[in-house]
Order: structure tokens, then sequence, then C-alpha cells
């Protein structure tokens, strides 16, 4: 999924229907590791498809997995078991990590463990990560693992003889009060050498997200591992463990990425009457500590039911109650808190969010700086954050808002669009949830709802070959838009009506009108789709061009056309390219262009672009074409060419495809209202 570089959300107001999760992170890398240690092969269904997911996949394919994906649900990986590691003798094999502490953690504990000669790095970010706890646990048993930057951090050097002999006799100490994943890695990776003798580790200080302990021991048995516990202070597993593959593995939804949604449905009213929105693939009995959030939500104000498998929320309280809350078990989906704070009566505070300064950025001082852009009064302490919302719509402000490369911060800020101001949103570097939901935004806004007046689209209107579709389909690639190309629903009308055997002519207006009024039509990304046969190319030939030119004179065939071409103004906004789009469909656009280029110019580059296809034509034939359609669009009675009186003119005769581009952007923002 290509994200541009910031993205605009209109206010929302609502939000219903149901909305499908990908899978648990958590899960999902966890569950990739385990069936990398076990023998034989694991089907993974539900695995999330992500940043974190993909570099751990990249490392097991690295050290010798087999990966097969017999349809985008179902993973099938193939464990190394007993197979011999690499000799610790050899040239390192170099594992790039990304951003992912799931990957990173339990990684330098498997392969330590194992034996073998391996690098693991990641992004800077990666590197400024805590994993001293992890590496001194591991250096108290005898493994050989230094780090090759900043003690303390990644990036490590793992040169481990599988055959020497480690300290395995006495409880492996860790702490727990830094990061969860430290105990996680070793629960994970430490049956490999409990063949013969069963091994405990010792928690050292209070373990932090203890829920997150609570995933590994449940997959853990799964895969068949035995563990005896003393609550979360000592954990045994048991001699002659193995990990044995369970076959089939279904991943839950992620009840983290939940979060956003239950908070959305928590704030945002329904039109739908009181029925909210569906969450489906994470239920009430979640093995996710995240799920928990729900009490706090529900603490606030948001009313949610549900079964095993999903989730139904709705707004309850309103506006919500502010709480205080030690958000030790939530320590991700806390967050989202802080963004329901927004709409909060009072002050929120969340407590004992220490982990968060450690986390893919400082989130605390991160979530205080752009809640504070939006309005909010924050008070940040070393493991706390306090939110006092805008004090009402009058103060709240039209944010553009950082994201520190951290997913959570993209999703929960997000939910600043359903402000009471009805002001529009900038999220800066959207991208950053490919981490762990690539697809969140399309989500989130497949499910709000808002005025259509409120969702902006910009027209770009003109002659044949101005150049009209590729400044249009540039604008709508920069901004995260949709496109409206108008002409392709006259020129599938044309074709539509050849493929019926019936003419372009006046004659045949009404039929033609009923053809228009039903076209079985489908885009997608790229191509064109007229009753399920690809004709991308098909409608772009002269021939249809200029049969397309005469059916749009007919003005039953026009209004059979319009509700096709209201349907694509959705959020989060438009691009619309035509000869009547700022003066008949969207007279309201907020930014309307007129494109011109001179006839000269537009024959030549109609002519390039034909020539480049293979097609045979003279420049002279091109232009007495277009001027002949140029004619007819502006001659005719119903929707002529014209610019819209409040349409910016601007000739590309002389301009390149991105300074027009530029040109239009620049015009765009400048009717932003977001402080910079
Ligand atoms: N500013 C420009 N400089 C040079 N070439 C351009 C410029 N703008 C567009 N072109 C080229 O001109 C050709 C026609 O552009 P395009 O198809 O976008 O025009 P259009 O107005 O959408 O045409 P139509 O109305 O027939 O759909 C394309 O090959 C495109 O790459
Ligand atoms: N909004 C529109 C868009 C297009 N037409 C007509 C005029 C053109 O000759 C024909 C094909 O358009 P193109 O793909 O070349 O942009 O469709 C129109 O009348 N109104």
């Amino acid at each position: 999924m290509d994200y541009p570089a910031f993205l605009d959300i209109p206010a929302l107001q609502g939000v219903a229907g149901r909305v499908r999760l990908p899978g648990s992170k958590s899960i999902s890398n966890r569950v990739l590791l385990l069936a990398a240690l076990s023998e034989g092969s694991t089907e993974i269904r539900g695995l999330l498809h992500s940043d974190d997911t993909r570099v751990m996949l990249d490392a097991l394919r690295r050290l010798g997995c087999t990966v097969q994906t017999p349809d985008a649900d179902r993973l099938c990986l193939g464990g190394l078991g007993a197979s011999p590691p690499p000799p610790h003798t050899g040239a390192p094999v170099k594992l790039f990590l990304g951003n992912a502490g799931t990957a990173m953690r339990p990684l330098a504990a498997a392969l330590a463990l194992r034996g073998g000669h391996y690098e693991l790095s990641g992004v800077a970010r990666m590197h400024e990560r805590p994993i001293g706890d992890l590496v001194q646990a591991l250096q108290q048993l005898g493994c050989a693992i230094e780090y090759l930057g900043t003690p303390g951090f990644p990036p490590l050097r793992i040169r481990q003889d599988a055959a020497a002999p480690l300290a395995l006799d006495r409880a492996i100490r860790v702490r727990g009060d830094v990061s969860s994943q430290f105990l996680t890695a070793l629960l994970m990776a430490l049956p490999q050498r409990a063949q013969q003798r069963e091994l405990s580790i010792e928690v050292v200080g209070e373990l932090i997200s203890k829920p997150y302990i609570d995933i590994t021991l449940a997959l853990l048995e799964r895969f068949g591992i035995a563990l005896r516990r003393d609550g979360y202070r000592r954990f045994t597993i048991l001699a002659g463990s193995r990990y044995h593959s369970p076959g089939v593995l279904q991943v839950e939804a992620d009840a983290s990425s939940a979060s956003y949604f239950i908070a959305a449905g928590a704030i945002a009213a329904s039109d739908t009457g009181q029925k909210g929105l569906k969450i489906e693939g994470v239920g009430l009995t979640s093995i996710q500590g995240d799920i928990r959030f729900i009490d706090a939500a529900r603490a606030m104000g948001a009313k949610i039911t549900g079964d095993a498998h999903s989730l139904q929320v709705r707004r309850g309280r309103w506006p919500l109650k502010a709480i205080s809350l030690d958000c030790n078990h939530i320590p991700d989906a806390a967050m989202t808190l802080a963004a329901m704070a927004l709409y909060a009566e009072g002050t929120t505070e969340l407590t004992n969010i220490a982990s968060w300064r450690v986390k893919e950025t400082d989130r605390i001082a991160a979530m205080a700086a752009e809640l504070g852009r939006l309005g909010a009064h924050c008070e940040a302490g070393e493991d706390y954050l306090r939110i006092t919302p805008p004090g009402d719509a009058a103060h709240w402000r039209a944010a553009s808002i950082r994201t520190y490369d951290d997913h959570r911060m993209a999703m929960c800020l997000s939910l600043a669009a359903f402000n009471p101001a009805g002001l529009p949103l900038r999220i800066l570097e959207p991208g950053c949830v490919a981490k762990t939901f690539p697809g969140y935004f399309d989500a989130l806004l497949g499910v709000a709802q808002t005025a259509a007046e409120r969702i902006p689209v910009i027209c770009i209107d003109g002659p044949t070959a101005s150049g009209k579709g590729t400044l249009a389909a540039a604008v709508a690639a920069r901004l995260g838009y949709h496109l409206l190309d108008s002409g392709a629903l006259y020129r599938l009308t044309a074709l539509s009506a050849a493929q019926h055997g019936v003419g372009p002519q006046a004659a045949n207006e009404a039929v033609l009108a009923e053809l228009a009024a039903s076209l079985p039509v489908r885009f997608d990304a790229t191509r064109v789709w007229l009753a399920g046969q690809d004709v991308s190319e098909a409608i772009r030939t002269e021939q249809i061009g200029m049969q397309a030119s005469q059916v749009s004179q007919l003005p039953l065939v026009r209004s059979a056309l319009v509700a096709l071409q209201h349907g694509f103004r959705r959020l989060p906004g438009l691009v619309a390219d035509g000869r009547d789009m700022g003066t008949v469909i969207f007279p309201q656009a907020p930014l309307k262009i007129y494109l011109t280029a001179s006839a000269q110019c537009r024959a030549e580059r109609r002519h390039k672009q034909l020539i480049s296809k293979g097609i045979s034509t003279t420049i002279a034939d091109l232009r007495a074409d277009l001027e002949a359609r140029d004619a007819r669009d502006m001659q005719r009675q119903s929707a002529p060419l014209k610019p819209a009186e409040d349409a910016l003119l601007l000739d590309s005769s002389e301009l390149t495809i991105d300074e027009t581009v530029d040109r239009v952007l620049g015009w765009w923002q400048a009717r932003q209202p977001f402080a910079h």
C-alpha cells in the first residue's frame, strides 16, 4: 500500500458497520518463532502481514525455514526442529529486524541458545531500544553474545558454539521491570536446552505488562511446552520439553488494533440508530492482554457487548468520563485512552506508563506534544500523563500531527478527526501504520461517516489532451484521495453502446441513457472492468473517444451518469477530472482548476502518447480531431465545456507535468487551515 507524505482527514461525524481487523502482532511473531523452532510444518491462519512480521519472516527464511502461502489467509512454515545450526566459525548470518522488538528480543535469545554465528541489527530507533537485561541474562548462562555498537543496545553479535556447555544448573535471573519481552524471549528460547533437565527463570523486580507473558505462556502450551510457575516470579520449563507443532493455528485479530475502533465507537455517534460498530476477529475472551482496554473504555462511557470472536461498540455516556488509571496491564492500548481523553469531561490521568518512553518513540513526550497541538493541555511526568481536553469546540485547533515513525501515534491521533469543532486533521507520514496495521486508514475511513459536503473535491476540467488525467492522477496520489476520470464513464457508455449495436447518435438517446444508468462497471487501482471484462485499453481508442464525445452531447445520458459520479465522493477526498466537474457535478468544490494547453501542444502530446503505444497517426490529423472534439464539447447545450466562474486557469503549454502538479498542490495547501 502506497501512503502519501501526509493524509488530510475531513472532520468525521459517525461510525457504523463492521470492521475486520488484521492478526495480532504479538501472537503472530511469537507463533512464527515457535513454529520455526518446531519439527515439521505449522499452518498459520490469519497471520498479520505488516512490517514487523515481514522482518521476522525474512529472518526465519535466512535461518533455513521454508515458507509457503497457499492463499492470502494461510502461511505454512517449515520448522528447523533438530536440524544443526550453522557453524559458529563461519561467516555470520546477518539478520535485519527493522524496529520490531517482538523479533529482536526473542530471536537474540533463541539464536544464542541454538548456537551459530549471527549479527542482529535494526533501524536507528531499534538501536536505541534497551536489550541489556536480556543480553546479561544470556551471558550469565555462558552464551557468547556481544554488542556491536552502544553497550546495552542492538546491534548484537552472537558467536556461540552449539556444543559448548552452558551454566543451566541454576535459575536464570532476568529483570522484568523494563520490558516483559526479555522474559518472553527466554521462555520461548529455553526449551531448546530443556531435553535433559528442567530450567528455571527468576524474575528480578516487579514484572511489567504481565498480560503479554500470559500470551507467551498460552502459546508455549499450544506448542507442547510444559511449565511450572510461581505466579510471575519464577517459571520452570520441565525436563524433556520439546516444541511440538499444533499443525494448524489461528491467529486472533489484534486487540491493540481493536482499541482504535472501540474508541471510535465510543466517541462517534452512529446514524444507524444505536447499533454502532461491529469489530470482527477478536472477542471478549481474547488471550491478549490489551482486550482489557474494554474495561477502561467502558469506564469512560463506551457501551461494549460481544462474544468470543467479535465486539459491538456504541456511544454510551457523552461526553466521556475522565478516568485515572494504572495502565501497566495495557501499555500499548493505553495510548488510545489518551486520545479518548480529548472527548472526556475533566482530566484523564494515565499512570505507570514508564515503558512508553522506550517504545518506537518516547511516547509520553510525543503524545503530550501532539495532543497539545490539538488544543489539549497535557502534563507529562516520568511515568504518567495527564490530559485536559480543549475546553470547548472553539478551543480545538486544526492540527498537523507528527507521528514519530510510530504506528500507534498515527492511529491514536487519527481519532481527533471526530472533533466537535468540525476541523479537518492532517496526519504526517501516515505510512508508519504499516508496522502493525497497513490498511488502518482504509479501515477507519471505510466505517467513518461524514456529510458529503465535508469531503473535499478538487475539480480539474479542460479540453482534450490538456493533461487533466495525468495531473488528476498525480494530485490524487500525493493526497491519498480517490480519483474520478469522468471521461471514462462517457467512453464506457460509448463502448457499451457499440457492444450492444447501438449507435451514438441523438436518435438513440433513451437507449443510450438506459445503458449509461446501468453500466456494469468496476474500477480498481489501475484497470477498468465492464461486465467483468478488462476494457482499460479498449476505451482509450480515438474512435471510442469520438463516440464518447457524441454520447456526451445527450442530456439524458449526462443525467444518467450523475449519481455514479457523485458516488466517487468518498473519504478522505476526491480529485475529479472531466469537462463539467466544477460547473455541474461538484459546483461547491473547494478547488477548481481549468487546465488548458495550446492545440498544437496538445496534438503533439497526444501524438507522442499514441506513437508510444504503437499507433501510427499524424500531428495534423490529431489536431484536427481534437479541435473538432473541443468545439463539440464547448458548444453543446448540456453542460458545455467551460471554466467554472471560480476556477483557477492553468496553461500547461510551457510547464512540465511535475510543475503542474506542484502548482495545484500549492493552491490546495494555501486553502488548508493547518498550522505548521
Ligand atoms: N505538462 C505536460 N507536459 C508534457 N506532457 C504532458 C503534460 N501533461 C500531460 N502530458 C502528456 O500529454 C498526454 C495527454 O495527457 P492526458 O491523457 O492526461 O490528457 P487528458 O486531458 O486527460 O486527455 P483526455 O481528455 O483525452 O482524457 C499524456 O501522454 C501526458 O503524459
Ligand atoms: N465530465 C466529462 C468528461 C468527459 N466528457 C466527454 C467529452 C469527451 O470528448 C469524452 C471523453 O472524455 P476524455 O476521456 O477524453 O476526457 O467524454 C464530458 O462530456 N464530460
